[in-house]
């Protein structure tokens, strides 16, 4: 009888032999806080250039990955319908697990990290559980950081009505102030104060627009932080778009309820006049259900070459900003109205 015997490498050898573990940044925070506008700022860095981008937006139509300004090694994937800590659990799973090949040439994997931006509803501690156990993904991916931005102007009121926002917080190593141009001193205060008591041990940093070097977010499990905090200097008076009526044709969609939020997208076949854009949103949501948290659009203006992104969280509209270029070949305008309906 031929023995036969299996050569099994040392542990030690075994474990050289595996690809380092791919550092992945989760980056979290409520509706209309700044998590796109920081992403914006981080792709365009030397030290996130080759970081794979994996978006995750609430509502069926997807517009972040069209807002962040990405160069061709950078490869924006959106994930829209949902939140990932609930039903899109599933995708996150498959979409890592597939990238490696997916965005791979010649064999080599193109991207050195990935950062996931959650939607704005989004619980993360479900999502980083999932990286953490799931049998596809532990020993492939390992946790670089949680970053949570934070507005300082709406952020009393979220926290006081969103759980979502504080397990964002507390699940957070650094935590992004973010619009300290608009915030008072008072809110400013008040949001320290409460931050003291959910998250005490996150490294705190105020931004403007979403300015920081990226390299400071970077390794955030690993390193020992230090609280930076700079001076709040509120600014008012922020120009609003002139009131006359616009034309314009819309088809809406909403999506069932979830969390008690709903997404509603508005498309416009036409190129729509800039002025009277407030009574028109005013209007739009006159019709919803609930209360609007957060509108962010494409807008495609008469006379522009270039689309224009708007926003608005809660009750503020910030004035419409040109970008570029159109990020694809579709030059309709397309709105979108996250609603919250409390449970009664
Ligand atoms: N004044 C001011 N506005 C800011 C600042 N940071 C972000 N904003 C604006 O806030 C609005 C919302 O920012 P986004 O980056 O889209 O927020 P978000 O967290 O990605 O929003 P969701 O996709 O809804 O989750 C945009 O109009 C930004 O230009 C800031 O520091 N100051």
């Amino acid at each position: 009888m031929i023995a036969y015997t299996i050569a099994m490498p040392d542990s030690s050898q075994a474990r050289s032999a595996l690809p380092a573990p791919i550092p992945v940044t989760l980056l979290t925070g409520f509706l209309g806080s700044g998590k796109t506008t920081l992403l914006n700022h981080l792709v365009q860095q030397p030290a996130l250039c080759h970081a794979l981008v994996v978006i995750n937006e609430f509502g069926q139509t997807a517009l972040d990955h069209l807002l962040v300004a990405h160069s061709t090694e950078q490869v924006v994937a959106p994930l829209a319908g949902g939140c990932l800590c609930c039903h899109l659990r599933g995708d996150l799973v498959q979409t890592l697990r597939d990238i490696t090949w997916r965005f791979a040439r010649n064999g080599q994997r193109q991207f050195d990290r990935v950062l996931i931006e959650t939607s704005g509803l989004a619980d993360p501690i479900p999502i980083l559980q999932t990286l953490a156990s799931h049998p596809q993904l532990s020993g492939r991916y390992r946790l670089d950081g949680v970053i949570c931005t934070l507005d300082l102007c709406h952020g009393n009121e979220t926290l006081a009505q969103h759980p979502a926002a504080l397990r964002q917080l507390a699940s957070a190593d650094c935590i992004l102030l973010t619009k300290p141009d608009q915030a008072s001193a008072a809110q400013h205060a008040s949001l320290r104060l409460q931050l003291d008591h959910i998250n005490p041990s996150a490294a705190r940093m105020e931004i403007r627009h979403g300015a920081i070097a990226a390299d400071q977010l970077l390794e955030l499990v690993s390193a020992t932080h230090h609280a930076a905090r700079t001076s709040n200097t509120p600014i008012t008076g922020t120009a609003l778009l002139s009131p006359h009526p616009l034309s314009m044709r819309h088809a809406g969609s909403t999506l069932p309820a979830d969390h008690g939020l709903a997404a509603t997208t508005v498309t416009f076949e036409t190129p729509l006049a800039l002025a009277g854009l407030p009574q028109w949103i005013a209007a739009q949501t006159a019709n919803l259900p609930g209360h609007v948290l957060r509108i962010k659009g494409l807008l495609h203006i008469e006379g522009a070459a270039v689309p224009y992104a708007i926003h608005g969280v809660g009750h503020s509209i910030y004035p419409p900003v040109p970008l570029q270029s159109w990020p694809n070949v579709d030059r309709r305008s397309h709105v979108i109205f996250i609603t919250h309906t409390p449970a009664v």
